[in-house]
Formats: structure tokens, sequence, C-alpha cells
């Protein structure tokens, strides 16, 4: 099974304090692995890492393959007037591809996620839930072979997860290496693989 990241003996300090301490974890292609643990354990700064917005103080992440990262409360300026397709279609202005090929993989990618009713409305105009498939369309339309999600599911309810787990389901059945950071029980079972942080380390692994 191929492994499109993996992170080794990844260590990470803010400001000095260390939070991760060694911790080696991998994303094998066509799996969900659940990244689970306690508050404060370290998870959205491993998913950081592992999406290279941050940068370990010691280890390394190796990637094999485009990631996306769909994050909580994604900062997209009120004031820039963006559509749910501009923002589906913005990973991949800078991968040369054709107006029109481009146009096709946002159809697709809405379709996915079932939000192909909602490609002219304001991205500020969506719910929570309705966010977070945005941006997992986004990552599906440049077809990033590593799908990382931090909480896609916080705050969001019963009906939303159960269609978070389902879509990453399909994606993970086409190939993608999927990440996610979870608490939700459901998702857990779900997953097909689990990392789990405890202080910052590594506990056990399923
Ligand atoms: N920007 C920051 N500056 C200083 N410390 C931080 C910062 N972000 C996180 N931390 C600390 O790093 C540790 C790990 O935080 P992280 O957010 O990665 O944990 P988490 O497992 O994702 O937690 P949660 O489940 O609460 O989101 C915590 O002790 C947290 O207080």
């Amino acid at each position: 099974m191929a492994i499109p990241l993996r992170a080794t003996a990844l260590c990470y300090s803010y400001a000095g304090a260390e939070v991760l301490h060694g911790v080696d974890a991998e994303l094998v292609a066509g799996r969900v692995t659940a990244i689970i643990g306690p508050n404060g354990a370290g998870k959205s700064t491993l998913i950081e890492l592992m999406a290279g917005v941050r940068q370990p103080s010691s280890g390394s992440v190796e990637r094999a393959g485009d990631v996306a990262l769909v994050v909580q409360r994604p900062q997209i300026p009120a004031t820039l007037p963006m559509t749910v397709r501009d923002t589906v279609a913005m990973g991949t202005w800078n991968r040369r591809r054709s107006r029109r090929s481009i146009a096709q993989a946002v159809d697709v990618a809405l379709e996915r996620v079932g939000m192909t009713g909602f490609a002219h409305r304001s991205i500020h105009a969506l719910s929570g839930g309705q966010r977070q498939r945005a941006l997992i369309a986004q990552g599906i339309a440049r077809d990033a072979e590593i799908l990382l999600l931090d909480e896609p599911a916080a705050g969001l309810d019963v009906a939303s997860r159960r269609r978070t787990r389902e879509i990453l389901a399909v994606e993970a059945a086409c190939g993608r290496a999927i990440g996610w950071v979870t608490h939700d029980e459901e998702d857990v079972a779900a997953a097909d693989r689990i990392v789990h942080l405890a202080h910052g380390r590594r506990v056990a692994t399923r």
C-alpha cells in the first residue's frame, strides 16, 4: 500500500515549549486515518506539520503528492466577494490547466460533496458544514493525493457529520490518503487507521 505521507520523529516547539516529542505517523493511500487524542495533545500541530504550514523543529515529513488542508475556520476575508465555485476553483489556478478542464473539475468536485446547488452562492453565506464541504471540494478539484482535515465536524450536527464521513470514505476509495483530526466516536469507528496522541506523543495505533 502506498504511503504518500510519512512523518518521522517530529518535534515541534511553540516559543521554546516543546509540544510534539518525536512523533512518527503515516498516511496510507486509500485509507482514512483518524488523528485522535485529548485537547492539547498536539493533533492540530501534527496536521499542520503534515500539511507543511509549519516546519518541524526536528524530524521530517516526506510527501509524495499534493496536500489539501481543510481547516476549521478558513480565513477568507468577508470583503472578498467569493462564490462557492470561486473557492473550489482556487487551488487549481496555478496548475497550468485550461479553463475548460478547471471548470469540469470544479463541477465534478461540487457534485461529489453534494454542493452543486450552492455553486453561485457566496462562500460567506454557508453553514459550517457546507463551508467544510466546499473546502473538501477544493482539494478534490485539485486532485490532491493527500487530504488533511482538522476537525471538520466540529460543531456540526449528526447529519452533517455522517455526510462528511461518507464523502471521505468515497475519496479514500478513489485512492486519496486522508488524515482526519476528530473527537467524534463515530468518526473514529469509521476510520481505517488511528494515530492516537497524548501529551505530544504517539500512544496507540490500530
Ligand atoms: N500558537 C500557539 N502558541 C503556543 N502554544 C500553542 C499554540 N498552539 C497550540 N499550542 C499548544 O500546543 C499544544 C498542542 O496544541 P494543539 O492545538 O496541537 O493540540 P490539539 O490536540 O489539536 O488540541 P485540541 O483538541 O484542543 O484542538 C497545546 O499545549 C497548546 O496549548
